[in-house]
């Protein structure tokens, strides 16, 4: 059984100013890799990090680095995901008139504002509990013209500039780690690996994800629907609880430290049926996950996991929760098949990533695209809880 490698420590308990996150829920053992001593390549980090990308798709990554090593600086990204969630917070205040001036949606684009409800959870058409503001790292970097987006927003493009070069050297050297566990086929190698399938300058679906989630009563509803991530590699900070991650079969949740006083029925419990879990948020770290374009990459050898969010536990449903993300994708143009020796032949066709994203990041807006709009869910689950 994979198992969390970690005691709490005081200040990796709980984030201030927020209420903690109750320790009387089954929570998912993700396991807690270094950056730092990836950066080092130490062998047995590295083989820890492959484990859980192919158990379970999801880890722990500990930003706090001893010194910059090149681009990788694990302690700035912390510091840049501080200050975007202060940037975040004052853009969500704005009046959703403006906020809606934003929503491109019907110009087929995933970029800009998805206002709260706009967005549906399952096939019968509930509507999700969110908000988002999505940027594009082409926008940022100047790669495409530039997306009208408000004053608000438009005074820290360094800010986003320093925060996508971060993230995005985290995931290349992810992908660099992967690259080299995986049996790539000889033309594969040849051409750089999946590292060269992701340049920070080429065109892609790369993106900053702002979210955010009103108070909400402890209740069964769920603010953003079951899914697996698109892309290759994602970078989510949260502060608060709600994230849960499906576990496989093979792999047991953390008990809950103690029980509920007030005994009962209880909501999160309900919540934990059927393999999910909650991942517990960390001060410190990011949550990793892989995306759909690595199970095709892999053949399914690595794991892009079901998560979803629900209202945040006890009393932190009492505050408003924000999350931020960077979705690192494969380049647009890039097709979406094997990469690896004993590939099976290829069933369906293989689509690019633009063609992948544009299907499942719009077809999660309307009721009708539903059904199109899956991803690698089968294979998620496979060996897993049903
Ligand atoms: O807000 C979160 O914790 C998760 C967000 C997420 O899964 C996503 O945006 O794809
Ligand atoms: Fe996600």
């Amino acid at each position: 059984m994979l198992h969390s490698n970690y005691a709490l420590s005081p200040q990796l308990a709980s984030f201030p100013d927020l209420p903690p996150f109750p320790d009387t829920v089954p929570t998912a053992p993700l396991l807690r890799i270094s950056l730092q001593r990836l950066l080092e390549h130490d062998c047995e980090e590295e083989e820890r990090c492959w484990k859980a990308c192919c158990d379970l798709g999801f880890f722990y990554l500990d930003l706090r680095t001893k010194d910059s090593a090149g681009d990788v600086n694990g302690e700035a990204l912390l510091q840049d995901a501080d200050q975007l969630f202060e940037v975040m917070k004052e853009f969500f205040d704005l009046d959703i008139n403006e906020k809606v001036k934003y929503d491109f949606a019907d110009q087929e684009s995933y970029f800009g504002y998805k206002g709260y409800g706009a967005g549906i959870v399952d096939s019968k058409g509930t509507r999700d509990r969110n908000e988002f503001y999505n940027i594009s790292k082409d926008d940022i970097l100047a790669l495409t013209p530039k997306l009208p987006a408000p004053d608000i927003l438009n005074s820290h493009y360094a800010l986003y500039t320093s925060y996508i070069n971060s993230s995005h050297s985290i995931c290349r050297v992810i992908l660099s780690l992967l690259s080299t566990h995986l049996p790539l086929l000889p033309s594969s190698i040849q051409n750089g690996g999946l590292p060269a399938l992701h340049n920070l300058h080429s065109i892609s679906g790369d993106q900053i994800r702002f979210v955010k989630a009103p108070p909400q009563k402890q209740d069964l509803a769920v603010a953003l629907g079951e899914h697996t991530d698109f892309g290759s590699v994602t970078v989510l900070f949260n502060r608060l609880g709600g994230l849960q991650v499906r576990l496989p079969d093979y792999i047991d949740a953390i008990p809950p430290a103690s029980t509920d006083k007030a005994g009962g029925l209880d909501v999160n419990n309900t919540l934990c049926a059927n393999g999910w879990a909650y991942v517990r948020p960390l001060p410190g770290h990011c949550i990793v996950n892989l995306g759909d374009a690595l199970v095709k990459f892999s053949n399914a050898r690595l794991r892009s996991n079901i998560h979803r969010v629900v209202a945040p536990p006890k009393e932190q449903g009492g505050v408003t929760r924000y999350s931020l993300v960077y979705f690192c994708r494969p380049e647009d143009d890039v097709k979406l098949g094997c990469l690896v020796e004993g590939g099976e032949e290829q069933e369906e066709e293989c689509v690019t990533a633009k063609e992948w994203i544009l299907r499942r990041a719009l077809g999660r807006r309307r009721i009708d695209e539903w059904e199109k709009s899956g991803g690698t869910e089968g294979v998620s689950m496979r060996g897993g809880k049903k």
